[in-house]
């Protein structure tokens, strides 16, 4: 037996803690990762190739791969090759309709703050004001980013296409993919890459790789910000690094929360819990449901569904954690709060007024609701991105996306009256915070001859 049905309200604070504080498997790997990542560092290629040799079994020739990448793609069946397009072009889609327009508006005014540019402006301008103040903001993509995918026990070129596809998207120039070195390298990730158009290729795992796209090597230019996701060793090396380069946010071992009621299917939430738990032993497999026949009807399910899977030694262990169960709540206001606090990676609602419960949900990397809405539908092909926070990240950012990879300017031009109306609270503020110069530089624009620099005649205000 690999699960129990616990009761949400008698937890005991230690089992309460692991399943609300699920970094202690990324914690304990940070020693690692430094170590590994100030080798690179300082010996650049060279470390790297002894940890492909230790960490990898792979004695690398090149670690520059990028030109295998088209060749694997002309090599890789027709049906995966498919398979592939089909799941860029939908992530694409949608990462397409989150890029964000520049846009300048016109705030204040006699008219009360009419928009330039059609949009509305967001300014309280009164009829008192006869100034203009055009205001606006601008984004523009980073110029060079790092994509990870992880290969250490499975293939993930869905997570090439999860990186790379909205990166291109946002506009970045360069990006370049690190994924794990195999005596054959795995031919759909490098066919993965070409589809998605990365610029270069490493044959770099783990910890190391990380360590390669901050701080470069001989081979690996440097980069200004990390994404993707990893095991430990990978996120833990981001978590190391953070601080040095940007980073996207900790997408270490997978998890899932369901939240069902008495209306769901047992194994249907089972099918979703062995499909999260088959990533890693680190990953997290929780249901919560108000209905107590229903959660014994989980677990059976789950047990009845083990055998046979091809990674069943993963999936138990992932099940044994302390980080995964099956909860029995009071009510399902009992389960949303416990959902609240999880703060899942993928939270899936299986429940009859599903909307109704996602109204109440603040904390989730990503929602799927109703019964043919699997996890596996957004790992792969739905369009929406698969690297999410772990670790109740989700209560502080969200997952992957175009904004990931984009920097805001705001922008803005003042005319003379503009400025005028602004004098008196700009001046008196200034001198409040006793920064003289500054409200000299605005009454400066007031002065008949600005290069005199004395005087505080000027018209304004
Ligand atoms: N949160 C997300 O968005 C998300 C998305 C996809 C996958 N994932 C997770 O990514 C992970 C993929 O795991 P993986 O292992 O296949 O891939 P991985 O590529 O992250 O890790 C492989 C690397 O781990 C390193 N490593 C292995 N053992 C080590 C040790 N003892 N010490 C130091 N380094 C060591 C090696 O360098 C190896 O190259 C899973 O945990 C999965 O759940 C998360
Ligand atoms: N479930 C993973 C995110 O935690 C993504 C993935 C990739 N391949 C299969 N699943
Ligand atoms: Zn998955």
């Amino acid at each position: 037996m690999t699960l129990e049905v616990r009761a949400v309200a008698e937890l005991p604070p230690d089992e309460r803690a692991a399943l609300f504080d699920r970094d202690a498997g990324v914690a304990g790997a940070r020693d690692d990762a430094r170590e590994i990542v100030e080798r690179v560092r300082t010996e650049g290629d060279v470390a790297v190739r002894e940890y492909c040799r230790e960490l990898d079994g792979v004695e690398v020739g090149n670690l520059d791969v990028t030109d295998d990448a088209e060749r694997a793609y002309d090599a890789i069946d027709a049906e995966v090759r498919d398979a592939i397009e089909t799941a860029a072009e939908n992530v694409r889609e949608f990462h397409e309709r989150q890029v964000p327009e520049d846009w300048r508006a016109s705030f204040g005014g006699a008219s009360g703050g009419g928009a330039a540019d059609g949009k509305t402006a967001g300014g309280d301008g009164g009829a008192a004001e006869s100034g203009h103040r055009e205001l606006g903001r601008r984004f523009r993509p980073l110029e060079r980013v790092g994509v990870y995918a992880p290969g250490g026990t499975a293939a993930y070129p869905s997570s090439v296409v999860m990186g790379v596809v909205p990166a291109k998207v946002a506009g970045v120039e360069h990006v370049a993919l690190v994924t794990p070195p195999a005596e054959e390298m795995n031919q759909v990730t490098l066919a993965a890459a070409h589809v998605a158009d990365a610029d270069r290729v490493y044959s770099i795992g783990g910890a190391q790789a990380i360590g390669a796209l901050a701080y470069g090597t001989e081979t690996v230019t440097p980069v200004r910000k990390i994404v993707g996701p990893g095991n430990r060793w990978t996120t833990a090396a981001k978590a190391e690094v953070r601080g040095d380069v940007d980073i996207d946010f900790l997408a270490g071992p997978s998890e899932i929360l369901v939240l069902a009621d008495g209306s769901a299917d047992p194994g249907l939430v089972a099918a979703d819990l062995l499909a999260q738990a088959e990533h890693d032993p680190n990953a997290s497999v929780v249901a919560v449901t108000d209905d107590a026949d229903f959660a014994a009807a989980v677990v059976d399910a789950v047990e009845a569904r083990i055998d046979g899977r091809e990674r069943s030694e993963t999936i138990r262990e992932a099940l044994d954690a302390d980080a995964s169960g099956v909860l029995h709540a009071r009510s399902m206001s009992e389960a949303v709060l416990f959902a609240e606090e999880y703060a899942a990676e993928h939270l899936s609602i299986q429940a009859d007024d599903d909307e109704a419960l996602l109204d109440r949900i603040t904390n989730a990397g990503s929602v799927f609701l109703g019964p043919y809405t699997p996890v596996a539908a957004g790992d792969y092909a739905s369009g929406t991105n698969h690297v999410l926070p772990t670790s109740g990240g989700a209560r502080r950012y969200g997952g992957l996306s175009v904004d990931t990879f984009l920097r805001s300017t705001t922008v803005q031009r003042l005319d003379r009256e503009g400025l005028a109306d602004l004098a008196e609270p700009i001046t008196t503020l200034a001198e409040a915070e006793g920064l003289e110069a500054h409200a000299e530089s605005v009454r400066a624009r007031f002065e008949a001859d600005h290069t005199s620099g004395s005087g505080t005649d000027g018209d304004a205000g």
